[in-house]
């Protein structure tokens, strides 16, 4: 599938080597009640893969265990391995913090910190990483960001009014700057636009393919069209009669839209279930 060119940005992009995620064998338990049976995937390096799949099959649970989220849970367990880059996030001699500095979330609802700055809100995370940089460098890394979110255009006059007074569109954007700040090498988002208006979620759906050459990205997307639009990989999660949730089919996403091969995928992605 072609993707389109992107559109040339104004700042110049610091080239990050685009990173593979891959979740080996994930099981995944909330108490003693099972959610993920053995899902295996590899999200490679540069692409877009989306997730889809039925309310409840467990995508968001793989997601969040993709960037040691779901270990935030107090009832939650997990088995397997995340690999980035081959390295095992869940190594016992890496830190929690690494795996969120390079893998970062943005969330179905939008979270800037509201009483904060839109300045200080695409910043806010490198003070979590411990990440020590001049005033001139922030203030390049925040027009950076901003215009790879596709916002810097509309509050670049107003960097210093809180987060909180942006359109839900506008904040969806400036927590995918607040992410970027951190130079993740893996993006994860978990149906970033189900809040937001169509001309918004176009918006965002430009800036993923824009990020795409730069940041490997994972998307949780409900909407089919929209999983075609972004996305070069796809894999169909399914929960079945109250067993825990498995991948049917995983692929190239416009194969497996045109041409499934699982009639469960088929069902599901032309609408006669979920
Ligand atoms: N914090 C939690 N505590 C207990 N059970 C949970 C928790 N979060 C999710 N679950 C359960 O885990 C299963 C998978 O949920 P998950 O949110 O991962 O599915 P999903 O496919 O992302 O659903 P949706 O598309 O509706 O967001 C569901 O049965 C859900 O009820």
């Amino acid at each position: 599938m072609l993707r389109p060119e992107p559109e040339s940005i104004e700042v110049a992009t610091t080239p990050t080597e685009l990173a593979t995620l891959e979740g080996r064998n994930i099981s995944a338990w909330f108490g003693d009640h099972q959610v993920l049976d053995r899902v295996s995937l590899t999200m490679e390096a540069g692409v877009v893969t989306s997730l889809i799949g039925p309310s409840g099959c467990g995508k968001s649970t793989f997601l969040r265990i993709l960037n040691r989220m779901h270990e935030l849970v107090p009832s939650a367990s997990l088995a397997g391995e995340v690999l980035l880059d081959g390295e095992d996030i869940y190594d016992p001699s890496r830190k929690l913090v690494d795996a969120r500095k390079h893998i970062g979330m943005v969330f179905q609802k939008p979270n800037p910190f509201p009483a904060q700055s839109i300045y200080d809100n695409v910043v806010a995370g490198l003070k979590l990483t411990g990440t020590r940089i001049s005033r001139d460098e922030r203030d390049e890394l925040v027009e950076s960001c901003l215009t790879k979110a596709g916002l810097w255009k509309e509050v670049k006059d107003r960097l210093r009014a809180p987060g909180a007074g942006l359109s839900g569109g506008q904040q969806q954007r400036l927590c995918i700057a607040r992410s970027l700040a951190v130079s993740p090498r893996v993006l994860l988002m978990d149906e970033p636009c189900s809040a937001l208006d169509p001309t918004s979620t176009r918006v965002i759906e430009e800036t993923m393919l824009e990020l795409a050459h730069e940041v490997t990205i994972v998307i949780v997307t409900h909407n089919m069209q929209q999983a075609q639009r972004v996305s070069q990989q796809c894999a169909f999660f399914l929960a079945s009669q109250g067993t825990p949730g498995a991948i049917v089919e995983h692929g190239d996403t416009e194969a497996m839209f045109a041409d499934p091969i699982d009639p469960r995928t088929f069902d599901y992605v032309n609408g006669r279930f979920g």
